[in-house]
């Protein structure tokens, strides 16, 4: 009892949110900043689950996982992103779990701590990365932790998932964020021009450089370098960037001196890297000295809870002086889009029904017709187990449902554990 106490009293002066739970999720205090940041109330007394997630049981029986089970299973810390209600809306928040032993080395209480993301939004926001389906916050988590290191990431998915914006969040939350952030857009890059670009070149190198330049890993010095499609950098240029990350030094073209570069590597690209290795279209080491931390980047049909707050999103960063509100018409026929160009596309579409609306409603005839022109049926046309078309129709119901479970459930006239219960399936 004393040394919760003291326990307590420690935690009370954390800069961090923190709460003290004992093994049954129960909350048995919470400290200052837990209190000025969510101050909703009383929390002592009542479980971690109700309090973050509004839920009647622990998160991993209700399709969440839960960081107190897994520390309590293999008695180690435990780490995840959730999104948490909170009297500011939903947050996403990286809660740390530690267990506390007493002198016996017996599990007592668990600590919790919980730290604001600030690398994406799950509310409509500026800038910078906005998502809270759980593939987006699966990418979230990766990013958070390669993030604070020097590690080269690499980012991988299709075209216009938000790879650049991947990379910046990365930048932006790295210990290189007051230094430069240089794009280096690898396809379409020649020799010549691949040699100049990157390494800078001397006055004098050749015909018209009539001063020395200086090239984009000079630049990115102190900062982060982020090569966009390196897959399509061709094999016989491979070998000079295999040089640059091998050796950390290069030399400007025409030049002799050997310099020292000083970047973070960000590498993006949408080919199937490591086909391309099998294939010999990409050399094996280059590809293993990029793939030390890889990060999936899910397409938007594959994240379709995010459809509606990226368009709400982008209809406000792209007309910021108007209020531009989507009608139910068009959210139907986004929602019934496959999205083959992912965030670019909903972009273009966005830009387009702004241009097309005279007023600040969005309606279906802004939309381009091919877009969610034949809503996909949420139960196909073939005979199935009653429990399978079920299923299927609830995992519809939820891509195309726009608020949390909690209201799906009580639209569906069945409770929220009911719902989890059939979609776990
Ligand atoms: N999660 C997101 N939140 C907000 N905007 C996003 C998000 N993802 C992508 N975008 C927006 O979508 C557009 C495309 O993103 P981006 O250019 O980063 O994609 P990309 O994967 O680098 O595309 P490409 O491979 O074609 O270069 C940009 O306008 C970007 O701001």
């Amino acid at each position: 009892m004393r040394q919760l106490q003291e326990l307590i009293s420690f935690l009370e002066t954390q800069p961090d949110p923190q709460i003290v739970m004992d093994a049954d999720y129960r909350i048995v205090a919470a400290n200052a900043a837990y209190r000025r940041h969510y101050g909703q109330g009383e929390v002592v007394g009542k479980t971690c689950y109700a309090v973050s997630h509004g839920y009647d049981k622990p998160c991993d029986q209700c399709g969440e996982s839960c960081p107190l089970a897994a520390s309590r299973a293999s008695g180690e810390p435990a780490r995840v992103l959730h999104l948490h209600h909170t009297p500011h809306g939903e947050e996403h928040v990286d809660v740390l779990l530690t267990p506390v032993r007493d002198a016996r080395g017996r599990i007592t209480h668990f600590v919790e701590r919980m730290q604001v993301v600030r690398e994406a939004s799950s509310l409509p926001a500026q800038r910078g990365l906005v998502g809270k389906s759980p593939a987006f916050n699966r990418m979230l988590e990766l990013i958070r932790r390669v993030a604070p290191s020097n590690t080269t990431a690499l980012l991988l998915g299709e075209s216009g998932t938000g790879k650049e914006l991947v990379a910046q969040a990365i930048h932006e939350h790295s210990p290189r964020r007051d230094g430069p952030f240089v794009v280096v857009e690898c396809s379409g890059l020649t020799e010549t021009l691949f040699e100049s670009e990157l390494f800078g070149y001397e006055k004098g190198a050749f015909t018209g450089a009539n001063q020395r330049k200086i090239g984009l890993v000079e630049a990115a010095a102190g900062g982060t370098l982020f090569l966009d499609e390196v897959g399509d950098i061709p094999l016989s240029l491979q070998v000079k960037l295999l040089r640059l990350l091998e050796t950390g030094t290069f030399r400007r073209v025409g030049g002799v001196e050997t310099l020292r570069a000083d970047f973070r590597l960000v590498a993006a690209t949408h080919r199937e890297l490591k086909a391309m290795v099998e294939r010999g279209a990409f050399r094996t080491d280059l590809y293993y000295r990029l793939s030390v931390f890889p990060i999936g980047l899910p397409p938007l049909r594959e994240r379709r809870e995010d459809i509606l707050l990226l368009a709400e999103t982008l209809a406000a960063r792209l007309a910021p002086e108007r209020k531009p509100t989507l009608s139910a018409g068009f959210r139907e026929r986004l929602l019934a889009h496959d999205f083959p160009g992912n965030v670019r596309e909903l972009r273009n579409i966005m830009e387009r029904a702004l241009l097309m609306a005279d007023g600040d409603t969005l309606l279906p005839e802004h939309l381009p017709p091919e877009v969610g022109a034949q809503p996909p049926a949420p139960v196909v046309e073939e005979i199935v187990p009653l429990a399978t078309a079920e299923l299927r129709y609830l995992q519809w119901a939820l891509a195309h449902h726009d608020g949390d479970r909690k209201s799906l459930a009580r639209k569906l006239g069945i409770s929220e554990r009911t719902l989890y219960r059939k979609l776990a399936g």
